[in-house]
Formats: C-alpha cells, sequence, structure tokens
C-alpha cells in the first residue's frame, strides 16, 4: 500500500534552545552513543514511515464501531515486531468487553507481547506502550485528516492522532530496535514488548493478564519503562514519578420514548436535557472546586517537604497558556498551577451522548441522554468510596429536581494514580541519557493524566516502573492537531537507547 506524507509550510520553528545545540547535530552528543544515534538519525525517514502506516487505521478503543480498526492496528504491530526479529509474540484475547456497552458480545483489543532477546546474563526491560488512540474527526477542527499523519517541513513537527499519544513513543522502541540491529550493535538488555489496545478506555482487562503474567510472561522483568506522557512545557526534557488516576462515570436520565418535536411538547413534558444540565452542574463549579461532599476529605495533606519541590520546576502560567491557546488559567502561581494538576483532584465534564449537537437548528426534545463526566484521582482517594460519593451525589441532585423522569449514575471505568520513589537505577539510567542527548538534567514531575495500569505493573512484577516521555506538553494530546515534534522523535528515540545502554551497565537493579 502506497502511504502517503502531506507537506506543508509555516513560518514558525517549533525546535527549543537544548535540541537546537544537541538534538541538531550528533557529533555534539556524547561520544558513546555516536553509532547508534548516528543510525537513529539515518533511519528516520523509514521511522516516519512506519508511523505514517500505523496512524492511517483510526484504532479508536471508545468507538464500539472502530472495534476491528483496533485490531488491525494490533495486526500491524505484529507484522513490524516480526519483521525486525521479535521473537515468541503472544497476541492474548482478552475476552468479551464487560458492561457498560452496546455490543454485549464486544471482544476487547488484544495485548501484544514479546521478546527481543532472551539472554540469562542481560538485565530484562519491560515496555509498555498503547496502540489505540482518543477518537478524532476533521469537523472538530484539525488542520488536516486525523488519520493521515502530515509531516510538516517548516514547523518540523508530524501530526495526526496517536502521534504523541502513543503511537509514535509506542514505535520508537521498535525503532531502537532497528537501529541496533542495522548498526550492528548488541542490544544492551532484553526487551519485552506489552502493547495494549484499551489504555484510552480504562485498560479493560489488562490487569488480570499482568496477574497472570506476573510469574510467567513477565517473570524476568527487572525494570518497567513506559513512554506515555509528556514534558510538562516544551523546553525542558522531564521523567515521571507520579500519575492522577481517573474513575470515568456517566448519568442517564430517560424520558419520554422517543425523541419529540419541542413545539409539540415543549412545556408539558419533563425534558431529559433540563434535568442532566441541573444535575450536572452540581458537580463542579467555575472554578474547578469539585461539590461532592466527601472528596476533599480524601485527600492526602501537603506536607512541608512536598510544597518544596514545586519550586524548583521549570513552569509557568505562560507555558500552561500557551499550551492551551488561551488566557484561561484558574490559577497565576506556577506551584499552584503544578498542585493543581499532579496532587489535587479535578472533575471535568466531557460531553453528553443522546443530545443534538451537530450544524442548525433542530427542534428536539432528546428522549434519553447520558453525561459523561471524570474525576482525576490523587492519593488517598479510594475508588470505590469515590464512586458511592457520586452516585449518592446525582442520585439526590436528581431527587430534588422532583422530576418525573427516571436517573442512573454509574461508573464506566476506573484507573489508579500512582507516585513513586524517583531514586533507583531506572531513573538515574534516564536521567543520564536524558543529559546525554538534551545537555540538561531532567526536572522530575508528576503527570495529571493517568495511565491506568502503571501501579499494577509495580505491584504485581514488584519492580519499579519509570515514565520515560517523548513528546511535549503543548502536543495536543487528546485535542485537535495532535502532533510530535520531529526534534522529540528523535530525541526520545535517542533517550531510549541511551537509557537502555545505562540501565544495562548499572550495579543495581
Ligand atoms: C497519559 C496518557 N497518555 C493518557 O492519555 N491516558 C488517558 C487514560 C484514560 C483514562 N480514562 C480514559 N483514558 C487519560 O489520562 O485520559
Ligand atoms: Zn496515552
Ligand atoms: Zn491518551
Amino acid at each position: 500500500m502506497l502511504f502517503k506524507l502531506f507537506f506543508k509550510r509555516s513560518f514558525s520553528v517549533g525546535v527549543s534552545n537544548y535540541q537546537r545545540t544537541r538534538i541538531m547535530s550528533s557529533s555534539n552528543l556524547q561520544p558513546k552513543f555516536d553509532k547508534i544515534f548516528n543510525k537513529i538519525d539515518e533511519l528516520k525517514p523509514s521511522f516516519i514511515d512506519r508511523l505514517a502506516k500505523a496512524i492511517e487505521i483510526p484504532a479508536v478503543s471508545g468507538d464500539e464501531s472502530l472495534r476491528p480498526m483496533v485490531v488491525k492496528k494490533s495486526e500491524y504491530l505484529v507484522q513490524e515486531l516480526e519483521s525486525l526479529g521479535f521473537t515468541d509474540i503472544q497476541v492474548k484475547k482478552l475476552g468479551t468487553q464487560p458492561p457498560p456497552v452496546e455490543n454485549p458480545n464486544l471482544q476487547l483489543p488484544p495485548v501484544i507481547l514479546s521478546r527481543y532477546g532472551n539472554d540469562p546474563a542481560k538485565k530484562t526491560v519491560l515496555v509498555y506502550g498503547h496502540y489505540d488512540v482518543q477518537p478524532a474527526a476533521l469537523s472538530d477542527g484539525w488542520a488536516s485528516e486525523p488519520f493521515k499523519l502530515v509531516v510538516d517541513e517548516e514547523k518540523q513537527l508530524m501530526r495526526g492522532r496517536g502521534s504523541t499519544d502513543d503511537t509514535g513513543p509506542l514505535l520508537g522502541w521498535l525503532n531502537v530496535v532497528q537501529a541496533h540491529k542495522e548498526a550492528g550493535i548488541d542490544f544492551p538488555v532484553n526487551l519485552i514488548t506489552c502493547f495494549e489496545g484499551m489504555e484510552e478506555s480504562g485498560s479493560l482487562g489488562l490487569e488480570k493478564l499482568i496477574a497472570e503474567e506476573a510469574s510467567n510472561y513477565f517473570k524476568t522483568t527487572d525494570a518497567v519503562c513506559i513512554s506515555d506522557n509528556y514534558w510538562l512545557g516544551t523546553k525542558k526534557p522531564v521523567l515521571t514519578y507520579g500519575l492522577r488516576g481517573c474513575n470515568y462515570y456517566q448519568i442517564i436520565i430517560q424520558g419520554p420514548a422517543a425523541d419529540l418535536h419541542s413545539g409539540v411538547f415543549g412545556g408539558v413534558i419533563a425534558e431529559p436535557m433540563v434535568d442532566l444540565i441541573k444535575v450536572m452542574g452540581t458537580l463542579v463549579d467555575s472554578n474547578g472546586k469539585i461539590l461532592i461532599e466527601g472528596v476533599d476529605e480524601m485527600v492526602a495533606p501537603l506536607t512541608e517537604k512536598e510544597s518544596q519541590l514545586y519550586e524548583k520546576i521549570d513552569f509557568s502560567v505562560d507555558d500552561l497558556n500557551a499550551a492551551s491557546g488561551s488566557n484561561t488559567s484558574l490559577y497565576q502561581k506556577k506551584e499552584d498551577i503544578l498542585m493543581h494538576r499532579w496532587r489535587y483532584p479535578s472533575l471535568s465534564l466531557h460531553g453528553v451522548e443522546g443530545a443534538f449537537y451537530g450544524p442548525g437548528a433542530k427542534t428536539v426534545i432528546p428522549a434519553k441522554v447520558s453525561g459523561k463526566f471524570s474525576i482525576r484521582t490523587v492519593p488517598d482517594i479510594d475508588s470505590e468510596k469515590l464512586t458511592k460519593l457520586v452516585v449518592d451525589h446525582c442520585n439526590n441532585a436528581f431527587k430534588a429536581l422532583n422530576s418525573p423522569n427516571k436517573c442512573y449514575a454509574e461508573l464506566i471505568h476506573d484507573g489508579n494514580y500512582w507516585v513513586s520513589n524517583p531514586y533507583n537505577a531506572s531513573f538515574t539510567a534516564a536521567a543520564k541519557a536524558t543529559k546525554d542527548v538534551y545537555g540538561v538534567d531532567p526536572d522530575f514531575t508528576r503527570e495529571g493524566g493517568s495511565i491506568p495500569i502503571t501501579l499494577t505493573f509495580e505491584e504485581e512484577l514488584k519492580t519499579s516502573v519509570l515514565l520515560l516521555p517523548m513528546g511535549r506538553g503543548d502536543d495536543g494530546a487528546h485535542s485537535i492537531n495532535e502532533k510530535l515534534d520531529i526534534s522529540n522523535f528523535m530525541g526520545g528515540m535517542k533517550t531510549m537507547a541511551a537509557y537502555l545502554h545505562y540501565y544495562a551497565e548499572s550495579p543495581e537493579n
């Protein structure tokens, strides 16, 4: 199949100072890694081509009708792994997707396990990534088709759904293997891949698989590395030691038997949308304060030691405004922004299923609407307790309306928060690798987003997890025009390679 790359001109150059001095010329880099870094540079066109082919497959895990595409993308990855010489490739089926789901026979996408090397004298690093993506449509406001990779030569970036989250970083591991092979460099560790297709929808089924494989496929794992988050800003590389969790809910309001004409029924029946908006309006205020009683009480108190950590981080409200493309920050102080992104919970309203949303002016009363919202969780919020508080809150808010409609609130999926200790061999190796590639010590950060399976890896495999982000804070993950800067793609793969070498050499695990 022929895959087209689109080239576009523009006037800004998205390359940071660190990257100008370090990434642009391999001769500046740590001589130790010259050979592998040069090979990564040389293979750039084929790496972009591999990414373009993957991006073409709209593997949206949250859209049931696109499940065959998620499976197709898993097949593409298997083919690539085979061609690179990965062995023991196992395509693990996870069974039927649990409710709530429209098709009760919907199969979960597979998890791909594979190995590169199996030398007992070497350490083993398990790399996790996800090949599913968030939904995307041109009509959302994208500058180009979201499932066609656009290489913008002027801005030196690649635009497409999954470029930064997480297809680009996932393929980075395959590319690093290819570069070692082609440069004739012994791969420093045994690599195990665990690639899933359900991360954007709560990693359903993966926890059980990890528990089953902990003493089987994953038995020899010394460290887990995940490249599925972003630098805090756009200039300084980071290593990440914490994530928020994510509990995703829906409130369903059921009224009349079918959608109705608002001229005929407006004013004489109870409208589900009115009830839903009133209930959703009781969840959070415009300052971001969660209004559900009992949630704040579960949050771990801020200690003096922790509060000092925020001062050292390279970030400002300007970085936030640049990434959001607005001046809508609720906080001006760096410390407040970071704490509200990393260590306090947040509640976001995402959308309404069943409601009219298209262009034009349709005069309809929707019969059944489902409001979607999520809460980003933090230590010490207990997921089950939180769900009880949320469901009780929604039921009470609905009851207060005295509506004849029916209301049902439920959890769709939850995923744990994770906070770890970054003082170990894996983080040390990654910090050295980052310095070699970008010429600067990384900041140690937490992340406001979630990777539900992180804590499971740590607990089941009894090992440490390192988050090694490839993209930048302004990549637009989950948003329109998601992109990955080419310098981050190249620098990210070099960092992955150097990390594996440093970790292999480290006397500790
Ligand atoms: C940080 C990671 N790349 C990501 O985007 N994770 C998702 C995970 C999720 C949880 N529920 C739904 N998706 C996120 O943080 O939203
Ligand atoms: Zn992701
Ligand atoms: Zn994501």
